[in-house]
């Protein structure tokens, strides 16, 4: 995948107009090396950023890593920046575009809001007609997705598993008017064909939904062939190790994007703003533990420990975390 036009990525006129405004402030030096790009993926200092060239390893000067204290306007997945073209590269995120929608959680207690994504158009909450069906919680995440500007859309996975998913379809079509449920099987392929309507050209679908409904299968389905050729960055963690940082904004095949966020799909996130959210730090740490399910007890490379080594946060915080959580050692998977 190369050269795009920025409309496929969701740029529209809104974009353009603050897009103008942002180049037109800068120096006269500088303008001719400004464009605008869209955040494909995120890591501690680098992203991927999609320009009208195709997909770019991008750094985030400390300048605004500082400017952006509270996190508010750091660039996320999702965002419409302005890039500066060094001579050489990689290109330099230098501003944050207004956003469109935003998703945003309580961390710190309450103190201050993080946001995990931004201008996503649809959200397909994923459950399945079994045990993880909770229909107050689901009914909780459809308020947040419509409290970030966003449609949102419930997805029943692993149809072909159950013999009647007509209760369930009903009893989530009962949570909010006008609130579409397609049942599906990612597994299958059944069904799916009802979900393209909504990946017009330039539209963003995210998803969200508990670990094992199914989400990963999906995108694979709907990605077809392009799934194999995610891209990964490198990235500096704190120590100046490299790590890999996965592409998560993909092009589907017939037009739209999806996005495909470890720290937006998991469910617990949108948890811990409806209640829980003095464990919100936690769980943001948690996102940079090197296994999914992490304890924090034992696993190597948790980023919750490190956190408490280093006196970020209180040793007491992570067992009340535990306990709230009834967390027992189990396996966890790498990611
Ligand atoms: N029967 C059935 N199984 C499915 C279907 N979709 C996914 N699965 C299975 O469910 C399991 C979990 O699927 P994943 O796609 O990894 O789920 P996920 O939501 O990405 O899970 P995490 O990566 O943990 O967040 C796998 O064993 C899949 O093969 C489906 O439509 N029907
Ligand atoms: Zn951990």
């Amino acid at each position: 995948m190369t050269s795009v036009p920025l409309h496929a990525l969701g740029w529209s006129e809104a974009y353009a107009q603050a897009a103008r405004e942002a180049i037109a402030a800068a120096s006269p030096e500088v303008r001719p090396s400004l464009e605008p790009g869209r955040v494909a993926s995120t890591g501690r200092t680098s992203m991927q950023v999609w320009t009208a060239g195709g997909p770019e390893e991008a750094s985030l000067p400390g300048s605004l890593r500082h400017a952006a204290a509270g996190g508010r306007m750091l660039p996320v997945i999702g965002d419409w920046v302005i890039v500066q073209r060094p001579a050489e590269p990689p290109l330099r995120i230098v501003e944050v575009l207004p956003r469109r929608t935003s998703f945003a959680r309580a961390v710190q207690g309450g103190l201050t809001e993080q946001v995990i994504a931004a201008n996503v158009d649809v959200v397909f909450i994923v459950t399945t007609p079994d045990l993880d069906f909770d229909l107050p919680r689901l009914g909780r995440y459809v308020a947040a997705v419509q409290l970030s500007g966003a449609r949102p859309v419930v997805l029943l996975n692993k149809v072909d598993a159950v013999r009647d998913v007509s209760p369930f379809a009903e009893a989530v079509a009962g949570l909010s008017p006008d609130l579409p449920v397609h049942a599906v099987s990612a597994a299958v392929g059944q069904g799916l064909d009802a979900l393209r309507p909504y990946f017009g050209e330039g539209v963003t679908v995210a998803l969200i939904g508990s670990s094992g409904v199914g989400k990963s299968t999906l995108t694979n389905r709907l990605l077809g062939r392009e799934a194999a050729t995610t891209g990964a960055v490198r990235d500096l963690d704190g120590q100046g190790r490299h790590t890999t940082t996965t592409r998560t904004l993909y092009r589907l095949p017939g037009g739209g994007l999806l996005i495909d966020n470890p720290g937006l799909r998991d469910i617990a996130v949108w948890d811990a703003g409806a209640g829980g959210s003095r464990f919100g730090v936690i769980e943001e740490l948690a996102t940079r533990c090197r296994y999914r399910g992490c304890t924090h007890r034992t696993e190597p490379g948790c980023a919750v420990r490190r956190a408490v080594e280093r006196g970020e946060i209180g040793a007491d915080l992570v067992v009340a975390y535990a306990e709230a959580q009834g967390l027992s050692p189990r396996k966890s998977r790498r990611r």
